[in-house]
């Protein structure tokens, strides 16, 4: 089981402190000055990925001791206790075991007597089956036309992972079927979804672990009442209708058929499960043998994890630096910068995983932290965002750590722009790291033949601090398998700072209180029936209903 161990109270903690005032006034540009080894020292292979940690503000020292306080804080049995299937989800009294999803062994793995790696497989043949009937026509919809589209409707971890899947490996799209994705309540995004759909032809996945989550369930109702007012006839719902869920009870309350409902389980966290059945929109599009790729690239990762020494575990460190910038450099923010459009949706994705999982304050011996636990996720496609906000990272007063991810080989190669992309990957990286001290900049103003004083007054504008971290992590390919390796390393990430900063990372209680609201006024609005609020809430509800006819 995890230990309660508060990480500001290890030795390594304290020796980290006294380490962070030498390294903080150290410049990047002369670490890499003094050591022509440091890229060697810093960075890991993984297959076909590249981590480079070297541009980090770190030395192997600052590594030691992180490591230390890994160990101090017991992260070795604790990686254990979530692959052996303990109940690590303390709060929710719960296994958590997303690993077995993608566990292709011959062992057992036992939860309560049941292998489950055996129900596993079972849900997986039942994706396979029926993504390979959509896509060799036997399953046909309830005019006997084959389907053309699929269309995902769940939230959060039923929405956010398949979206941003489907949408990084797009180049791997199986012909003659979309996926499209409905998520918000906001009627506007059913409504641009279906006005392009034609019902005959669409299949739609009910994707909601409780299957009780409003958003989902209200979009499921719409999309049902705009398939019957062509299909007319309740039946053929059954054709039209599948339902991912751990929730079979309130499936079948809805109206979908027991054989139409894909299974998982509790010991599978909402923000983890896009290897479970809720991969089913990713199977779909794909076609079920990449879908495979993806979730083995994951479980070479997670071997990794499982049996590489802390101080070459990629996950481990990519976790250990997220605490040190976050709690020794006060980051308040991390940056998620995929130089690759299909990865655009990353940052989003990685936002609900390592947001929702840490955003917490309470510790697990239910005492409030006295230190920093999950900075903001935040960030975009490069090269777009390098026109937006690298200006603040560049110049502005905030610290802010970023990966940089890209793949070496485009799905894409057209003309010269992969160089032209990656020139920009490489250049962005060097500039935060190096800067431009004011020599540089005065050597640079001076060929421009300025006038002094014009030279003297923009020659502060034009300095770069530089000493900027940056994470370079560069693959091969962006293929399904590479792409799952990735996925796992920022999940083991997130399980790994969660066990170091001593928080429960599988539940999200603090979610809960603006949906309880939500539903009370839910019965103000739609059923006139009045509750008293705070003066500002009472004054937007009254402009609200005075505007909304
Ligand atoms: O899959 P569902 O049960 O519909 O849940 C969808 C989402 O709902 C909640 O808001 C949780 O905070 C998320 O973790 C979850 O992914």
């Amino acid at each position: 089981m995890l230990k309660n161990i508060t990480p500001t109270t290890t030795q390594a903690w304290q020796k980290l402190q006294a380490h962070y005032n030498q390294i903080q006034a150290q410049q990047l540009r002369d670490l890499f000055a003094q050591d022509t080894e440091r890229f060697q020292k810093l960075s890991l292979q993984f297959e076909d990925f590249l981590y480079d940690l070297s541009k980090n503000r770190i030395t192997e020292e600052t590594l030691d001791l992180l490591v230390t306080l890994a160990e101090e804080t017991a992260l070795p049995g604790a990686i254990e206790s979530m692959f052996a299937g303990e109940k690590i989800n303390v709060t929710e009294n719960r296994a958590v075991l997303h690993t077995a999803l993608r566990n292709f062994t011959d062992t057992e793995l036992l939860l309560e007597g049941e292998n489950i790696l055996k129900d596993v497989r079972a849900v997986q043949q039942q994706m396979k089956t029926f993504c390979d009937n959509i896509h060799n026509g036997t399953l046909k919809g309830y005019t006997g036309k084959a389907f053309r589209h699929v269309v995902n409707i769940g939230i959060g971890g039923s929405h956010l992972g398949p979206q941003m899947v489907c949408e990084a490996l797009k180049s791997y799209q199986q012909p003659n079927l979309e996926v499209h994705f409905i998520s918000n309540v906001d009627g506007t995004d059913a409504a641009e979804v279906l006005k392009k759909l034609d019902p005959e032809t669409t299949l739609f996945i009910i994707a909601s672990k409780t299957f009780t989550t409003k958003e989902t369930i209200t979009n499921a109702i719409t999309a049902r009442s705009w398939f019957l007012q062509q299909a007319k006839n309740q039946a053929h719902v059954s054709k039209h209708f599948v339902a991912l869920s751990t929730n079979t009870a309130e499936v079948e309350k809805f109206g979908i058929a027991p054989e139409n409902i894909f299974q998982f389980w509790d010991w599978v966290g909402g923000r983890f499960s896009l290897w479970s059945a809720i991969g089913l929109s990713i199977a779909c599009a794909l076609g079920y043998n990449r879908f495979e790729e993806l979730l083995r690239g994951a479980e070479s990762m997670d071997k990794h994890f499982r049996k590489t020494p802390l101080r070459q575990n990629i996950p481990v460190l990519m976790a250990l630096l997220s605490i040190w910038y976050t709690n020794f450099f006060n980051c308040q923010t991390h940056a998620i910068l995929p130089y690759d459009q299909y990865m655009r949706l990353l940052p989003e994705f990685l936002q609900q995983l390592l947001m929702e999982s840490n955003g917490k304050s309470t510790d697990r011996n239910g005492q409030p932290v006295t230190y920093q636990t999950q900075p903001v996720v935040w960030g975009a496609a490069g090269t777009n965002s390098q026109h937006s906000f690298f200006q603040l990272i560049h110049q502005g007063t905030i610290l802010i750590p970023c990966d940089f991810i890209a793949a070496a080989k485009t799905n894409n190669p057209i003309g010269e722009h992969q160089a032209l992309l990656m020139s920009n990957y490489f250049a962005q990286t060097e500039a935060l790291m190096k800067g431009k001290n004011e020599a540089e900049v005065r050597e640079e103003l001076e060929k421009k033949n300025m006038a002094a004083n014009e030279l003297e007054s923009l020659l502060p504008h034009k300095l770069f601090e530089g000493n900027k971290p940056t994470t370079s992590i560069m693959m091969r390919q962006l293929t399904p398998y590479n792409l799952g390796s990735l996925l796992a390393m920022y999940e083991h990430k997130t399980f790994v700072q969660g066990v170091i900063l001593n928080i429960y990372s599988f539940d999200q209680w603090g979610v809960e209180l603006g949906k309880q609201l939500a539903t009370s006024i839910e019965q103000e609005l739609l059923r006139d029936k009045k509750a008293a609020h705070d003066a500002s809430t009472t004054n937007l509800i009254q402009y609200y209903q005075q505007n909304s006819n």
